[in-house]
C-alpha cells in the first residue's frame, strides 16, 4: 500500500523532529492497512490521537470553548462520508467512514453525528482538550456564549475581519490551528483520500470549514486523490483539492499537480494553504506556500520506496 499523509500547513512548526516521528508511524500504520479506505483512516487515526495535531486531541477551542471535529473521506468509486462540527469525538475520520458506508447521505452534522458515532461504537464524549489547548485557552477572554454578536467582534480580530482579509495567518499558528491532518493511500487499483480536523482557533462555535467538503479539503477519483490543509474560507474559495486532482485527471504527475494547484490558490485568494496528492500508481507529491508542512509518504518510485523509513520534512 502506498500512502503519503501531512500533519497541517502553517507557519514554523515546534518540535518538528517528535512530530515527524508521529507522521512516521502514522504511515506506517497505513502501510499494512487491507484496502486504501483502511489505509488512510489507520493513518489518520495516529494523528487524531496525538495532541501534536489539530485533529482529535488537541483541536482548535471554538469560541464557546468547545473543541469541534470535522472529518470527510472519499474513494476513486466515488464514494463520499463526511461528518462535521462534532463535540467529544476524536476520531473525526471514523465517522466520516460511517456517513459513507452506513447512510445514504454524504454529511451530517453536530450532535446528529456524534449520536451516529455512538449508534455504531465510535467512542463520544473524549476529553479532547490537550494541555496546550488548556494552556492558551486560559489566556482567552471570551464575550459569553449567548452574545454572539459581541463574539464575532472579538473573533474578527483573528480573522481579519472582511472575507477577502481573511489571509492574514500571522500570529495564528501560535494557536497550533494549523495543524490539521490528512492522508492518501492507495494499492494500485483503487485511491482514498481523507482530511481530519479541529477547525481554527477561536472561530465562531458551530464554523465548518473546507475538511469536510467534498473538492475542498479532500477529493478523489480513478487517476488518484488530494487532501488540503490551511485557511478553510479561502480553500473552499477555490475548491483546493478538486483543482489538484483534476489536473492529475489531465495528465500531470502529482507534484506538478500538487504544486499547479497551490499557484492558482495563490493566484486567487493570496492566502496559504498546502496539498498532499497521490495518483493511482502510488507516486506522491506535495506542494504549499505557507512557512511549512510536514509530510510522510510511502511512495512508488520515491526514495523511501525501498527502506519504508517514509521521512520527508519540509
Ligand atoms: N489547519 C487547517 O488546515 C484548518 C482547516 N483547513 C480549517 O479551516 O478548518
Amino acid at each position: 500500500m502506498y500512502v503519503i499523509a501531512h500533519g497541517g500547513a502553517g507557519g514554523p512548526v515546534d518540535e518538528p523532529v517528535p512530530r515527524q516521528a508521529v507522521l512516521d508511524e502514522a504511515v506506517d500504520a497505513g502501510r499494512t492497512a487491507a484496502t486504501p479506505l483502511d489505509a488512510v483512516v489507520e493513518t489518520v487515526r495516529v494523528l487524531e490521537s496525538s495532541p501534536r495535531f489539530n485533529a482529535g486531541v488537541g483541536g482548535s477551542v471554538q469560541s464557546d470553548g468547545v473543541v469541534r471535529t470535522d472529518a470527510g473521506v472519499m474513494t476513486s468509486d466515488r464514494s463520499v462520508g463526511a461528518a462535521s462540527s462534532m463535540p467529544g469525538v476524536e476520531h473525526a475520520s471514523e465517522v466520516a467512514r460511517l456517513v459513507m458506508e452506513e447512510t445514504p447521505h454524504v454529511c451530517v452534522a453536530g450532535v446528529h453525528a456524534v449520536d451516529l458515532a455512538d449508534a455504531y461504537d465510535v467512542p463520544v464524549g473524549v476529553d479532547l482538550w490537550s494541555e496546550r489547548t488548556r494552556e492558551q485557552w486560559a489566556d482567552e477572554d471570551p464575550p459569553a456564549n449567548d452574545d454572539v454578536r459581541s463574539q464575532l467582534e472579538w473573533l474578527r480580530e483573528d480573522f481579519g475581519g472582511a472575507p477577502e482579509g481573511d489571509s492574514s495567518n500571522e500570529g495564528r499558528d501560535a494557536h497550533h490551528e494549523s495543524d490539521t491532518v490528512g492522508a492518501v493511500a492507495t494499492d494500485g487499483e483503487t485511491v482514498a483520500a481523507l482530511t481530519s480536523t479541529g477547525g481554527r482557533w477561536r472561530a465562531l462555535a458551530g464554523r465548518v470549514g473546507d475538511v469536510p467538503q467534498v473538492g475542498s479539503g479532500f477529493f478523489c477519483t480513478h487517476a488518484g486523490g488530494a487532501s488540503s490543509t490551511g485557511s478553510g474560507e479561502d480553500i473552499v474559495r477555490v475548491t483546493l483539492a478538486r483543482r489538484a486532482v483534476d489536473h492529475l485527471e489531465l495528465g500531470r504527475d502529482p507534484q506538478e499537480a500538487a504544486e499547479l494547484a497551490i499557484e492558482e490558490f495563490e493566484d486567487i485568494t493570496g492566502s496559504d494553504a498546502g496539498v498532499v496528492v497521490m495518483d493511482a500508481e502510488g507516486r506522491a507529491g506535495s506542494a504549499f506556500n505557507s512557512d511549512a508542512m510536514q509530510t510522510a509518504r510511502y511512495a512508488h518510485g520515491s526514495d523511501d520506496e525501498d527502506d519504508g523509513s517514509g521521512a520527508s520534512e519540509e
